[in-house]
């Protein structure tokens, strides 16, 4: 059960000093978004889904537990094993009670998709963090296919959303980069007939797109000038799903940069995801000079996956990347501890959207940075932040507003400070990677609970 379930109870301290060189090999748990979308997917399903490597983070048990609220059954077989009972495209029932989607906004904005299309009414909330992120982004195109939603001000949780017994398709171009937004309008367009569009200007993560193409949906994805196109014909019937989710490239961001920043590591990553619109982090570690090399490619669930072998380097900082932002959007916390360490200035930007995450994490980690003794400069869509070219001095305390990003990239951060850097709540790391402390500790991280 997640931390907001105990409102009082008491925060979960951690303390991050430098520990030996990593070293080792590791396997990460499995993606979180994947695995998300195994369990949306296997619940549409007619007839029986497997997933193996499922993400056990609490986001992910979230979605299971709306699943079942709406009739699917969503059965635990073993460590990471899963069974999944579909009800088929269409067969979503109305739960008898409000469905908490905790920390996740995954969940939230992708299964409101699935509720925009059946004749049913949910009222949905989540923890602290949740209820201030904006759903306005999905409430505008789900209105246009039918649904209503009431929702608090500024298109925020609790809201309660009615789906339409006659939905309607839409060509939307969404407004930001934002695989959630493209895979809640793909959602309601499974019980949609017709043609469901969907344009983006820059690709964002395809794994919607992908798993609904194995399961035999008619989904054709076509880049043009302007961008991607997705179309998706509604009402398909979709088979289910046999697969073992790879490793969340996210979560091995949390080594990847340990390992660069900690003299004298080599550690391996096995069985990392690489899908191409995810691999961003890799490339933006190595124009800051970070040593890390691919090894052992091949393809699981319909996802190229690898190992990743990490050697620490010394890091130089970057004068913007030349990565696209929204393959990598969720690493630039790390990638912002990995600056503070490097040789010379860093300025990032065009990175407005880190604002509406679990916390507005351009704020988080400048405050983190700053009470940690690095000079930074945030301004609207992105931060400066001035090299230690080596340990940052370290010795405060950093606010994680209930983001297990930030909470993560400061136990990273720890591991090259001169005094130890303390995080205020490490509870929200439950929620994408259960075994991150374990997994840091065994490789050689200096962290103390
Ligand atoms: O579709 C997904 O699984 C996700 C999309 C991204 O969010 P946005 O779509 O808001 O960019 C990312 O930050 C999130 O962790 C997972
Ligand atoms: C942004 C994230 O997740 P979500 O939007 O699902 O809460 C994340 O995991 O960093």
């Amino acid at each position: 059960m997640s931390a907001h379930h105990f409102p009082d109870a008491a925060p979960e301290p951690l303390v991050s000093a430098p520990g030996r060189a990593l070293e080792g090999a590791v396997r990460i748990p499995g993606d979180k978004s994947v695995s998300h979308r195994s369990i949306m997917l296997g619940a549409l399903a007619v007839g029986k889904s497997r997933v193996s490597g499922l993400l056990e983070g609490e986001d992910v048990m979230a979605t299971a537990a709306a699943m079942r609220a709406m009739g699917a059954t969503v059965t635990r077989k073993g460590e990471g094993e899963w069974e999944i009972d579909g009800v088929g495209v269409g067969g979503l029932l109305e739960p008898d009670d409000v469905i908490d989607m905790g920390n996740s906004g995954t969940s939230t904005r992708l299964i409101m998709g699935l509720i925009a299309t059946h004749p049913i009414q949910v009222t949905m909330t989540g923890d602290a963090s949740l209820r201030k992120r904006p759903m306005g982004r999905v409430i505008d195109p789900l209105t246009d296919m039918g649904a209503s939603v009431h929702a608090r001000t500024g298109g925020r949780l609790p809201l309660v959303i009615k789906g339409t017994d006659m939905p309607l398709p839409i060509d939307y171009t969404t407004p930001m980069a934002s695989a959630q937004v493209k895979s809640a309008v793909l959602l309601a367009g499974l019980n949609t007939p017709g043609i469901t569009t969907v344009r983006e200007k820059v690709a964002t993560r395809d794994h919607t797109e992908r798993m609904l193409s194995s399961m035999g949906a008619d989904i054709r994805v076509e880049d043009g000038t302007e961008g991607r196109v997705v179309k998706l014909v509604g009402q398909p019937e979709l088979s289910p799903i046999h697969m073992e989710v790879p490793g969340d490239i996210s979560s091995s961001a949390f080594p990847m940069v340990a390992a660069s920043i900690v003299p004298g590591s080599d550690v391996l990553i096995r069985n990392v995801g690489l899908n191409p619109l995810r691999t961003g982090i890799i490339f933006a570690l190595r124009e800051m000079g970070a040593d890390i090399t691919v090894e052992n490619e091949r393809v699981l669930g319909g996802e190229p996956v690898g190992d990743l072998r990490v050697r620490a380097a010394r890091l130089k900082g970057v004068q913007g990347l030349s990565v696209d932002p929204s393959t990598m959007i969720d690493e630039f916390p790390v990638l912002f501890a990995a600056a503070a360490v490097a040789e010379g200035d860093s300025r990032f930007d065009g990175l407005h959207e880190l604002r509406v995450k679990e916390s507005d994490r351009l704020a988080a980690m400048a405050a983190g940075l700053k009470a940690n003794g690095v000079e930074v400069e945030e301004f609207d869509d992105g931060i400066i932040i001035k090299g230690c070219g080596g340990n940052v001095p370290g010795g405060g305390t950093v606010e994680t507003h209930l983001d297990h990003r930030i909470a993560m990239s400061f136990a990273i951060l720890g591991q090259r400070a001169d005094k130890p850097v303390t995080i205020d709540d490490a509870r929200a790391i439950r929620t994408s990677f259960p075994v991150f402390i374990e997994m840091m500790k065994g490789l050689g991280a200096g962290l103390e609970a």
